[in-house]
C-alpha cells in the first residue's frame, strides 16, 4: 500500500512510537538544504551544542560534541520554507489523529565533525519538557555502514534494551516520541549533517 508520507509517520508514531522513512524528502531538496548547512558552517554560523538552551546552556563535551545552528523562521531560505511547510503538514496530521496538541516547532542544523558523538539521552528534560515529538532529517549522500555515525534508538528503557541503528542517509526522516526513547549518535568517520527539531506542546 502506498501511504501518503505524512500518514505513514503518524501511523508509526501511533503504533510503536517511532519510525524511519528513507526518501521522505527528494534528492534535490535535500541537496539544497545540505548546501545551506555547509555554507553556514563555512561562514562560522555554528556553535558548540550545549545541553539545554539559553541561560541554562552548558557545553558538556562528555555528553555531546556536535555543533548546531538554530533555524530562524524570520530568515528562512526558500528550501527551509519548503521544509517548514512539510513539517506544518505533518504537525496537523499528528494532531488530527493522535490528539497531541502540538503547538509549534523548534529546529536546528547539526554538524558532527569526524569523531563527534552524542551520548545516550532523552530529548525531554527539565527545561525542555514541552518537547513531544522529535524529527530528524539527514543530509548526507552515500552514507556507508563503515562510516559509523548511526543513530542508535533504544526500544526499551533498561540497560539491556534492544536497539535499532539508523544510517544518517540523505532524505531519511526519523521521528519518535521525545520523552520515551533513549538514543545516541555513534562517532562518525566523516562529517555528518542533519536538520533536527522538535514539535512542542502548548505551555
Ligand atoms: O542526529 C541524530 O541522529 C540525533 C540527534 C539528537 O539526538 C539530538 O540532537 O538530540
Ligand atoms: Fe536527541
Amino acid at each position: 500500500m502506498d501511504l501518503e508520507p505524512c500518514q505513514a509517520v503518524v501511523d508509526a508514531l501511533a503504533d510503536r512510537g517511532w519510525g524511519t522513512f528513507p526518501g521522505f524528502v527528494e534528492r534535490e531538496e535535500v541537496r539544497e538544504l545540505a548546501r545551506e548547512c555547509r555554507t553556514q558552517w563555512d561562514a562560522g554560523g555554528f556553535r558548540h551544542a550545549g545541553v539545554g538552551r539559553g541561560e541554562v546552556l552548558h557545553v558538556n563535551a562528555d555528553v555531546r560534541t556536535d555543533h548546531i545552528m538554530w533555524l530562524d523562521p524570520e530568515f528562512a531560505t526558500p528550501a527551509q520554507l519548503r521544509w517548514h511547510g512539510r513539517l506544518e503538514k505533518l504537525r496537523l496530521a499528528i494532531n488530527r489523529d493522535l490528539y497531541l496538541g502540538l503547538a509549534d516547532y523548534e529546529g536546528h542544523f547539526a554538524i558532527y565533525p569526524p569523531g563527534s558523538f552524542y551520548r545516550r539521552h532523552r530529548d525531554q528534560f527539565r527545561e525542555n519538557e514541552l518537547r513531544t515529538i522529535t524529527t530528524i532529517l539527514y543530509l548526507n549522500e552515500d552514507w556507508r555502514l563503515d562510516d559509523g555515525g548511526q543513530l542508535r534508538l533504544y526500544l526499551q528503557s533498561g540497560e539491556e534494551s534492544p536497539y535499532v541503528d539508523i544510517l544518517p542517509e540523505a532524505g531519511t526522516l526519523v521521528s519518535f516520541l521525545s520523552g520515551t526513547f533513549l538514543h545516541e549518535v555513534l562517532p562518525a568517520g566523516r562529517q555528518r549533517m542533519s536538520l533536527t527539531g522538535w514539535y512542542r506542546k502548548r505551555i
